[in-house]
């Protein structure tokens, strides 16, 4: 299906529809970047990951209040993000009221993912296009450009910051972009550096972020699961509170539990939509040049013939088996497959072991009186990335 270009280089991966990969803007492999990305502070990451979600989770221990779990990793996550990308945290750019840049920044990451997920009238009869019959367009132009804004400003600070002669360089992504965007070896703009760091924002921080709060449901919803990862935590990391990289190859069922978690919740159920670079023929089936294809993810997880009770939530099935979510088993492809996979996967597959064994190992959780059938309901919001309809509310309680 892919040609090979004339002047030796890899050709860039298959075409993506507008504004799902602003990377395409760079026209070149994001795959590189975030594995450098993840390389270099990964280890680090896991553990500053565990002590700021801990951070989170404590003051509401003290007070014996409820936390909003998705709200919660949400912001461990993109403050995470925010460190590695720019060297400060969100919160630090944000006061802490209701109406702060922090909520604003929130809902612009979630109408983003909600907004691309919805389901386009005009992608079908392109016609209707120009009258933008849902308004989808001018949603996510607002939102998109508000992201986009800040971080220009954000790079624009920090272009500033590099003129002056006792400038001290960042150990952050920004700046090693802005080195290979001011060296020879790459053609690399700075407007192409704008949207992908918008792009990793908005990939990152939401999906990760919902896959955590499903954990907790889930092990809310089936306490004999709970128990057994939180002895497994208890075995190998004993008295440590947060769980370092080194640690996650010793916690097979923490690794079952995120493989099931990202069948039964699939944070993108149709993936990411390609588009047919050719005539080609899959199954028996001939796809038309130029079609756009979506890969549903969601069905294949659900899909009876390939799995025993499909809808139940079982760690179990992947304990003795070489199912993994890298790309190469197509009954889990939570994160594609493919040279054009998502490049964030080496990150996700270490935050959310840290994240959710900080959530079991230190704390023990309770339901707000009066809402627990509420809070545990599986009832989602379609989009991009799936969200849980009611968010979860949760006490915790120091262990
Ligand atoms: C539970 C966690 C995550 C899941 C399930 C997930 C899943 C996906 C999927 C299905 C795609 C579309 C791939 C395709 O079909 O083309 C994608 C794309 C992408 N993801 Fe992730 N992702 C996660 C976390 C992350 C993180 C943590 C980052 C960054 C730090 C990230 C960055 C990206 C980027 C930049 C793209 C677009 C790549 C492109 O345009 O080629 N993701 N992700």
């Amino acid at each position: 299906m892919r040609r090979e270009r004339s002047d030796g280089k890899a050709p860039p991966g298959p075409p993506r529809l507008p504004i799902i990969g602003n990377m395409l803007q760079l026209g070149r492999n994001p795959h590189k970047s975030l594995a450098r990305l993840s390389k270099t502070y990964g280890p680090l990451m896991s553990l500053k990951l565990g002590n700021q979600l801990a951070a989170v989770v404590s003051p509401c221990v003290r007070e014996g209040r409820a936390m909003n779990v998705g709200e919660a990793t949400f912001t461990t996550m993109t403050n995470l993000m925010f460190a590695t990308l720019f060297s400060f945290e969100l919160v630090e750019y944000a006061s802490a009221d209701t109406a702060s840049p922090r909520s604003e920044f929130r809902e612009h990451v979630n109408a983003i993912t909600r907004y691309i997920g919805v389901p386009n009238v005009a992608d079908f009869f392109p016609i209707l296009a120009p009258l933008d019959p849902q308004g989808i367009r001018r949603k996510l132009t607002y939102h998109l450009g508000s992201l986009l804004e800040l971080v220009q400003g954000l790079i624009d600070e920090r272009l500033q910051a590099r003129t002056a002669s006792s400038y001290r360089k960042k150990a952050d992504f920004l700046e090693t972009l802005l080195d290979i965007s001011q060296g020879n070896e790459y053609d690399l703009s700075v407007r192409e550096i704008k949207h992908m760091l918008v792009d990793l924002i908005i990939a990152g921080s939401d999906t990760s972020a919902a896959t955590s709060e499903w954990a907790m449901v889930e092990l809310l919803l089936h306490p004999d699961k709970m128990a057994k990862l939180k002895a497994e935590l208890m075995s190998v990391l004993g008295g440590k509170k947060i769980l370092e990289e080194s640690d996650i190859y010793r916690l097979p069922y923490l690794e079952a539990t995120i493989k099931e978690l990202l069948r039964h919740h699939p944070v993108a159920p149709l993936l990411s939509p390609h588009v047919a670079e050719q005539e080609t023929e899959v199954g028996g089936y001939i796809i038309p040049k130029d079609t756009k294809i979506f890969v549903n993810f969601w069905a294949i997880s659900r899909d009876p013939n390939i799995w025993k009770n499909p809808e139940s939530f079982e760690p179990e099935r992947f304990l003795d088996s070489e199912i993994d979510f890298r790309g190469q088993h197509y009954e889990l492809i939570p994160f594609s497959s493919g040279r054009r996979n998502c490049p964030g996967m080496p990150l996700a597959s270490r935050m959310l072991p840290c994240m959710i064994a900080t959530m079991c190992h230190n704390f023990d959780w309770e339901l707000e009186k009066g809402a627990e059938s509420k809070q545990l309901q599986r009832e989602d919001v379609f989009g991009l990335a799936l969200q849980k309809k009611i968010p979860l509310r949760a006490i915790p309680i120091k262990v």
